[in-house]
């Protein structure tokens, strides 16, 4: 299983837990973190011989190039915190990109020791709740002491991660290193030494790096550097309503099968959006966001 990439070089762990650096055979690599691959050793490196085929692969925007950065997720943990304030925008791509692999995101709002920002937080989640999302408060690394309730709620992440692969993604700033840290105490040194083995020490910009949480080797955490885009180019636009939990409720409901949910009569998105009678479960919010990104995955794809 590859268990780090940095380029064309990606750092492989056996069966029995060696590790060792291998090379794809071709020009270009498409090898990336979480994929499972056959080798041939060549001195005392290795020549990636076969992908295994994925359950899934996770892209990332990388300018105007989409690229792929993990593949064979069981989920992803998708952090964000109280402070900085989240961007709904980034959220919903994240959730969007998760559900067009069929991979199940978690979502955990850390810092719940500062009150006031997270009350607000946990209100602007609501919508997310509502759809079905787990919302998960956490105090990873609290500034007041920490309160017993944190440590239920780290526990409750422990569970939810037990005995699976999770990408963890997250705005700078939500905590990620601290959560990385806590689960996996030796992090920064591993990260220096893969980084010194793939790159001879020159260059110390982490990349997509798979942490084991447990002697066993069940449970693992996939630290990816920077939220930055999603890349969602790959999406079908006419695919989104079934991406979103809030979209998907009403589009059964659309009078012409092809409804963009942008304009058509007898749209059930729509209605629900103007809907007087109740609370609207589709926010202006995401709706705005919908439109948003329908505009720009119709846009030309190169
Ligand atoms: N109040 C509070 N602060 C926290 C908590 N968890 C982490 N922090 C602080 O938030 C700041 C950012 O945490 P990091 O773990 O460095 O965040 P990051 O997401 O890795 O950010 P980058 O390194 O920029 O990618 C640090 O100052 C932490 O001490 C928490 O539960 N409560
Ligand atoms: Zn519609």
């Amino acid at each position: 299983m590859v268990v780090a990439g940095f380029g064309r070089h990606v750092l492989v762990e056996t069966e029995s837990g060696q590790r060792l650096i291998c090379h794809p055979r071709g020009k270009k690599s498409q090898v990336v973190v979480g994929d499972r691959i056959r080798w041939l050793p060549s001195q005392d490196e290795g020549t990636i011989e076969k992908i295994e085929e994925r359950s899934n692969l996770f892209y990332r925007q990388d300018e105007m190039r989409t690229k792929s950065f993990a593949a064979n997720l069981d989920q992803i943990l998708i952090l964000i915190a109280a402070e900085p304030e989240f961007s709904e925008s980034q959220l919903t791509r994240a959730l969007i990109a998760a559900e067009a692999e069929r991979i199940k995101p978690i979502i955990a709002l850390n810092k719940s020791d500062l009150a006031e920002p997270f009350g607000r937080a946990w209100t602007k989640l609501a919508p997310y709740r509502a759809m079905g999302y787990q919302v998960l408060p956490l105090a990873i690394k609290p500034k007041t002491a920490a309160a017993p309730a944190n440590d239920g709620q780290t526990a409750e992440l422990m569970a939810l991660l037990h005995g699976k692969k999770t990408l963890v993604l997250g705005p700078s700033g939500a905590g990620k290193s601290s959560l990385t840290n806590l689960l996996v105490p030796q992090a920064k040194v591993l990260t220096a030494e893969i980084s010194q083995a793939l790159n001879s020490g020159k260059h110390t910009t982490t990349s997509t790096t798979l942490y084991w949480v447990d002697e066993a080797r069940t449970t693992a955490l996939i630290d990816s550097p920077g939220f930055q885009e999603f890349g969602l180019h790959h999406i079908d636009p006419m695919q989104l309503a079934n991406y979103m939990p809030d979209f998907k409720a009403h589009a059964q409901d659309c009078k012409f099968y092809n409804c963009t949910h942008l304009h058509e009569p007898g749209c059930g998105v729509i209605s629900e959006v103007k809907s007087t009678v109740s609370a609207s479960s589709i926010s202006a919010n995401r709706y705005r966001l919908y439109s948003e990104l329908f505009a720009e995955l119709s846009q030309t794809r190169y």
